[in-house]
């Protein structure tokens, strides 16, 4: 499948690494790898109409034809003053959803430390896990940027540390590009050495959740001229060491405003309101997905939820339980698999033989209900130890 669109070569570090390859965008990392080992090839056992493991990148399937967002992409987004969307996914599930609304970029965020293992905030996540949430994702999400985030302990002692640790988020998570947080002059080194190594990076300044315990809280910053001030400089070190992208997290609407018009490249924003290149939220406040009391109080109040998700899970999850309760789950409808009737009766009667009596008349009952003879039909009320008390009425 040809792309079309041509990025020109861009001048700025970060941008190196999609390169131009007979008029055509190669994404490096990623895409590279399902270039050279195409699963609907290599494994004969794929069916013909695989969907899990990268269907959608598979030619002739009809997603094949949507072009995957690049940094080329972002930067022309950026360019004509085109908001740019970031949603967190975790999982595939939740990939797919993202990928098929539109969404240019996906973080795999370290917040999968609260809203997907119930953590209180985001340092207990390991490297090693992350690298699990990223491969899910991106078998998911074949169309979006997908960005894996650098989690606490995996890029602060060192900028070895940190190109070791963006290299393994990339070669054996299969992002395309790795978020870190902070901008003190430790870490925009750190960025800096993962961009020469190749690993294109976004940046994330303002309240930084990693240094909940240096921030005594998930504050929000820049709320002080000097605060501020910090804020939009930590941003401009970033771009200056290679960073594509910022996120702005928790500041208020005039910092975002500086920072966004003094970068060249797009600030992300998140509680940082609309005077940003684009925004993220998780996937999780979003939706709607936590209902309970106890964790809305932990819903930043940044957030918009556009669904009510959670409820829509709680009604169903308990329609689920009351029906089985009643028996009137799963019915003849749910009950596909047929034995003949002639099957059957043999079957009850070599139960029989065997002096199996309970276990023979049971199967005798179902196959009144349950056999093809009667495939579709209502089936007849059980007694309470699931087995049918009436025979079968047409
Ligand atoms: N579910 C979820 N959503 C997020 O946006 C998110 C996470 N988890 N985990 C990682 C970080 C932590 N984030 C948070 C968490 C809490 C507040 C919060 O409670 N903020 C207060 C305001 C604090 C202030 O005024 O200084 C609020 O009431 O919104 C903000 C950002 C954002 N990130
Ligand atoms: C809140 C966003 C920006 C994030 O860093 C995460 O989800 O981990």
């Amino acid at each position: 499948m040809q792309r079309a669109a041509l990025a020109p070569v861009s001048h700025q570090p970060a941008h190196a690494h999609a390169r131009i390859a007979g008029g055509t965008i190669i994404r490096p990392l990623r895409h590279g790898f399902r270039h050279q080992l195409p699963s609907w090839r290599l494994l004969s056992h794929a069916p013909e109409t695989a969907v899990y493991g990268g269907g959608g990148a598979r030619p002739g399937h009809q997603e094949a034809a949507a072009r995957p967002v690049t940094l080329a992409t972002l930067r022309g987004k950026h360019r004509r003053g085109e908001p740019i969307t970031m949603v967190t996914a975790y999982d595939y599930s939740s990939a797919v959803h993202v990928d098929a609304a539109g969404i240019d970029l996906i973080l795999v965020g370290d917040s999968a430390a609260m809203v997907a293992h119930g953590h209180d905030n985001t340092l207990p996540i390991s490297l090693d896990l992350m690298l699990e949430h990223c491969r899910a994702v991106v078998r998911g999400a074949p169309r979006p940027l997908i960005v894996g985030d650098l989690p606490f302990g995996s890029y602060e002692s060192s900028p070895a540390q940190a190109v070791e640790s963006a290299v393994r988020l990339a070669k054996e998570g299969g992002v395309d590009v790795v978020k870190m947080e902070g901008g003190t002059p430790s870490r925009v080194s750190a960025a800096k050495a993962i961009v020469e190594a190749g690993i294109a990076v976004m940046g994330h300044v303002g309240l930084t959740p990693q240094a909940i315990s240096a921030l005594g809280g998930f504050r929000a910053q820049g709320k002080t001229v000097d605060s501020a001030l910090k804020v939009v400089e930590a941003a401009i070190a970033l771009q200056d060491a290679g960073c594509f992208a910022v996120v702005l997290e928790c500041v208020p609407a005039p910092v975002a405003a500086a920072a966004t018009t003094a970068l060249q490249i797009p600030t992300i924003g998140i509680g940082a309101g609309p005077l940003c290149s684009g925004q993220v939220l998780v996937y999780h406040d979003l939706l709607g997905m936590f209902q309970s009391p106890a964790h809305s109080k932990v819903t930043p109040k940044f957030c918009k939820q556009f669904a009510n998700v959670g409820a829509v899970i709680s009604k169903a999850l308990t329609e689920y339980r009351e029906e089985v309760e009643a028996r009137s789950f799963p019915d003849a409808i749910y009950t596909p698999y047929k034995m003949s009737s002639a099957d059957a009766d043999a079957f009850a009667n070599v139960l029989q033989r065997m002096g199996f009596d309970g276990p023979a008349a049971a199967a005798a009952a179902a196959a009144d209900n349950y056999s093809e003879k009667l495939a579709g039909r209502k089936p007849q009320e059980m007694n309470t130890n699931g087995v049918l008390t009436a025979p079968a009425t047409v």
